[in-house]
């Protein structure tokens, strides 16, 4: 079988989760993150539980499927702008290779703006759990394809300590039973089939489905207008995670208000 994107991006994150703790081992970071308040009322999922549809805004400079999305990224305006016009919370690429994001990006945002932030990265272990939590993050995403059911209740165990959430990302209707297996209390579903990169938010429509009702939802990936919204609304999805759209608009402000269907004059 081909190794997809996913796998290449993991086994690269591996090496950089190595050669970070050589810098800084894995007690060093526990402890430091221990240290850090976990009383925090799980800032990320109250967002997604307080409005009609939650938009989470994402910063981010390139992807693997568009290469390079933002020539000039001023990613503290850009989050400031998000946080303005009404964004649940900001989601930020940390992964440097691919996606040309980087941990301070991610620390300087997060203590720059009041709502929060999702750590956006391939956790591939523990330690990167405890680094998101230095670097400010409340909360982490955890892919399905790349953790088994076990390691994913653990991380999820690690992150409920920490005061973090953790948005359990699934592809299809198998990945969906073994994140609520697991424990999830978010279910993110990604539109986008990393094989051939095409995106189809009916993925998220028709999956939404078979997550329980107690379990919060996000659609991610590929959502580009007021008409899919509409279609996730319609689903009740509890929140959206919007990266490319937001980031071509010039005007951030302008296209949050048009995806939430109004007029932005
Ligand atoms: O975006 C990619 O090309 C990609 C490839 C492989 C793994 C992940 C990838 N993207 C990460 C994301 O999940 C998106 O940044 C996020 O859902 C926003 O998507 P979009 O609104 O389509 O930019």
């Amino acid at each position: 079988m081909n190794t997809t994107i996913l796998e290449t991006i993991a086994a690269a994150t591996k090496a950089r989760v190595e050669k970070a703790k050589q810098e800084k081992s894995l007690e060093t970071i526990k402890s430091e993150a221990q240290r850090l308040d976990a009383n925090t009322g799980f800032p990320f999922e109250q967002a997604l539980r307080s409005e009609d549809i939650a938009f989470i805004c994402e910063c981010k400079k390139a992807s693997p499927s568009k290469g390079l999305i933002a020539q000039d990224f001023p990613y503290l305006k850009i989050a400031g702008e998000y946080e303005e016009a009404g964004a649940a919370a900001i989601s930020v690429l940390t992964e440097p290779q691919w996606f040309l994001g980087s941990n301070e990006i991610l620390q300087e945002i997060a203590s720059a703006v009041k709502i929060p932030c999702l750590r956006k990265d391939f956790t591939v272990d523990e330690y990167m759990i405890y680094e998101a939590k230095t670097l400010g993050a409340s909360a982490v995403l955890l892919i399905c394809a790349l953790l088994k059911e076990d390691t994913m209740r653990d991380y999820i165990k690690i992150c409920d300590r920490l005061g973090l959430s953790a948005l359990v990302e699934a592809h299809d209707e198998r990945e969906i039973q073994s994140a609520v297996r697991a424990g999830a209390r978010i279910i993110g579903v990604n539109n986008r089939n990393l094989h051939d990169f095409t995106v189809d938010v009916h993925n998220s429509e028709r999956l939404r489905k078979l997550v329980p009702e107690t379990v919060l939802f996000v659609a991610e990936s590929g959502i580009r207008s007021a008409a899919d919204i509409r279609v996730l609304r319609n689903a009740r999805v509890n929140g959206v995670l919007i990266g490319e759209t937001l980031m071509r608009a010039p005007d951030k402000r302008a296209m949050l208000c048009e995806l939430r269907g109004g007029n932005s004059q």
